[in-house]
């Protein structure tokens, strides 16, 4: 079969993403291969494996960077719908730009790249930087704030973007341990609020705790449900090569 994306019919209900025997890679080379299940609406799932098993890659695939290479993805929502923090050491940290204008990205859907910021807006940034205990915070640049600080405003920035479905490609990696806390708790209210997060961790003992469903990569899918299922059958795996 052809690989293809398509828009996944609200008939297929209570589902926002289906891969079918996914394969996604660079220059032709497959990095990533096999990966078939849903997203339910509303789920929490951690991506998790080693490193280079594909976990960024997945969601690249899911946010149309790349192309399936072999079988399918259906996503119920445009991928410019979708919510997005990229690994920080990707992001640019020195840009002259302050924290409220950096917060007010994430409502370029509603006022265009060079719309202006209604009052109503104002209020929205203002209430998100609150969540995140960046009160104030404003008019400062974003060159001021600490490397937790930095992760906090991205978050305010998904925050009032407010998209259905949040991918999170490894959110904690380097941030302290007081933002980390502030964030999953973020992480909880929209899980709570019916919205879908994917996010790419390596912390066990976090995905345990927070995440209910995971989804094992290396290189091809190793498990995917119930967190304590696929943790579980990760152990045994590693046991029986340790054993080999
Ligand atoms: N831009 C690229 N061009 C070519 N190969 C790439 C590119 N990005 C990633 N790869 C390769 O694809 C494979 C999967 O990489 P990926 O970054 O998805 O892994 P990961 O599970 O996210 O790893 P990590 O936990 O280290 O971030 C690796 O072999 C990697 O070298």
């Amino acid at each position: 079969m052809t690989p293809s994306v398509t828009g996944l019919p609200a008939a297929v209900h209570g589902v926002d993403i289906e891969l079918s025997n996914l394969g996604l890679g660079y220059s032709g080379k497959l990095a990533l291969r096999g990966v078939s299940g849903q997203f339910a609406a509303g789920s929490m799932t951690a991506i998790v494996g080693p490193n280079g098993g594909g976990k960024s890659t997945l969601l690249k695939g899911l946010l149309g960077q790349l192309a399936p290479m072999q079988g399918s993805l259906r996503c119920r929502y445009p991928r410019a719908a979708l919510g997005y923090l990229a690994q920080a050491c990707e992001v640019e940290r020195d840009f002259p730009i302050s924290v409220e204008d950096f917060v007010s990205m994430g409502l370029w859907a509603q006022t265009g790249a060079l719309g202006a910021v209604s009052d109503a807006q104002r209020g929205q940034i203002s209430t998100a930087l609150a969540t995140v205990g960046l009160q104030g915070w404003q008019p400062r640049w974003i060159a001021e704030l600490s490397g937790g600080q930095f992760q906090r405003m991205r978050f305010a920035r998904l925050w009032v973007q407010n998209p259905p479905v949040i991918l999170l490609d490894e959110p904690f990696t380097g941030v302290d341990e007081p933002s980390i806390d502030v964030l999953l708790q973020l992480l909880q209210q929209w899980h709570a609020r019916g919205r879908t997060v994917l996010a790419v961790l390596h912390d066990r003992e976090m995905v345990e705790a927070f995440f209910p469903e995971a989804l094992a990569l290396a290189g091809t899918q190793l498990g995917w449900g119930a967190t304590a299922d696929v943790l579980t059958s990760l152990a045994a795996r590693a046991g029986a090569r340790r054993r080999a």
